[in-house]
């Protein structure tokens, strides 16, 4: 079987869709990549996760419209339910992640990259969500976490016109983070991994948690939440840690406990 879905290892693991010409996303893919997901998010060692795809064209152009047909009015068959599994499984790791976009990230491509914490993406990149165009609607949790990313208003425009943006126009939405040179974009993210990664481990976690929880929870509880947080991030070594390094002028070693 071929590998749609590469993982390099590491503090700052990389996951790569590696399906030519343009990553697109069929029942196989989704297999490996909710292999490869499961894998990652069960080992200790990693930091941080980069998300791109292999060929430079695309990080990925959503579904695989070629499966559609087999798909027709079997809407909870295997294939789609095992598509939102997965990315709920990116959606929810335990560590940050960065989707880096070189070219076009489409329909299920983009609601991929909607499930990392961070969107890099180049010049030359274009993101939509084109699935009217088809006749479908986004099914990989585009329609609830856009808006939730940048507004009811303009994720209308992007899913109801179907209309691909530019870079520029993502970064001024806040659809991604940053935008760089065409060719840079992995490079961009691997640097920001790093960062990311040299926090403290169960800091990152526990506020990457409370920040998701943030956009479904009403204020009070999750005052509340974050209020539990601090108290499990208060009663760990990295806290003890962290102090003396700052006192003692000298960067953090976290260990994660
Ligand atoms: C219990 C109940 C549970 C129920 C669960 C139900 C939930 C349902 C979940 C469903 C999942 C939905 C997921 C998602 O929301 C849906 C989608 O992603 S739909 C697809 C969206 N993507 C697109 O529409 C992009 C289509 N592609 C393009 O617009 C262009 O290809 C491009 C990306 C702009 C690039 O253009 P070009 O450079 O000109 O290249 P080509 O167009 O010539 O393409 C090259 C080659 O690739 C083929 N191809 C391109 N995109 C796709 C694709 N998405 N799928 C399949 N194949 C694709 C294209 O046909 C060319 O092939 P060739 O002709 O060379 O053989």
């Amino acid at each position: 079987m071929t590998d749609l879905v590469r993982v390099v290892p590491g503090p700052c693991t990389e996951i790569v869709l590696d399906n030519p010409p343009l990553n697109v996303v069929s029942r196989e893919l989704t297999r490996q990549l909710r292999a490869a997901l499961h894998t990652v998010a069960r080992d200790p060692e990693v930091r941080a996760v980069v998300v791109h795809g292999a060929g430079g064209k695309a990080f990925c152009a959503g579904s695989d419209i070629a499966e559609f047909h087999d798909l027709h009015g079997r809407v909870a068959e295997d294939k789609l339910l095992l598509e939102r599994l997965v990315y709920r499984q990116l959606a929810t790791l335990p560590v940050p992640t960065v989707a880096a976009i070189e070219g076009h990230a489409l329909g299920g491509g983009l609601e991929l990259a909607l499930c990392c914490d961070f969107r890099i993406a180049t010049r030359r990149s274009k993101l939509g969500m084109p699935e009217l165009k088809l006749g479908v609607t986004p099914g990989s949790g585009g329609t609830q976490r856009l808006p939730r990313i940048i507004g009811l208003a303009r994720a209308k425009e992007m899913i109801l016109l179907g209309e691909p943006i530019d870079a520029a126009h993502a970064l001024a939405i806040g659809l991604v983070t940053r935008v760089v040179d065409p060719g840079q974009a992995v490079d961009a993210a691997r640097e920001m991994a790093e960062t990311l990664a040299s926090r403290g481990p169960v800091a990152m976690r526990v506020a990457k948690h409370l920040l998701d929880l943030s956009t479904e929870t009403a204020l009070e509880d999750g005052l509340a939440h974050e209020l539990d947080g601090s108290e499990t991030v208060f009663a760990t070594d990295d806290m003890l840690e962290g102090a003396a390094a700052f006192l003692a002028k000298r960067p953090a070693r976290f260990t994660g406990r």
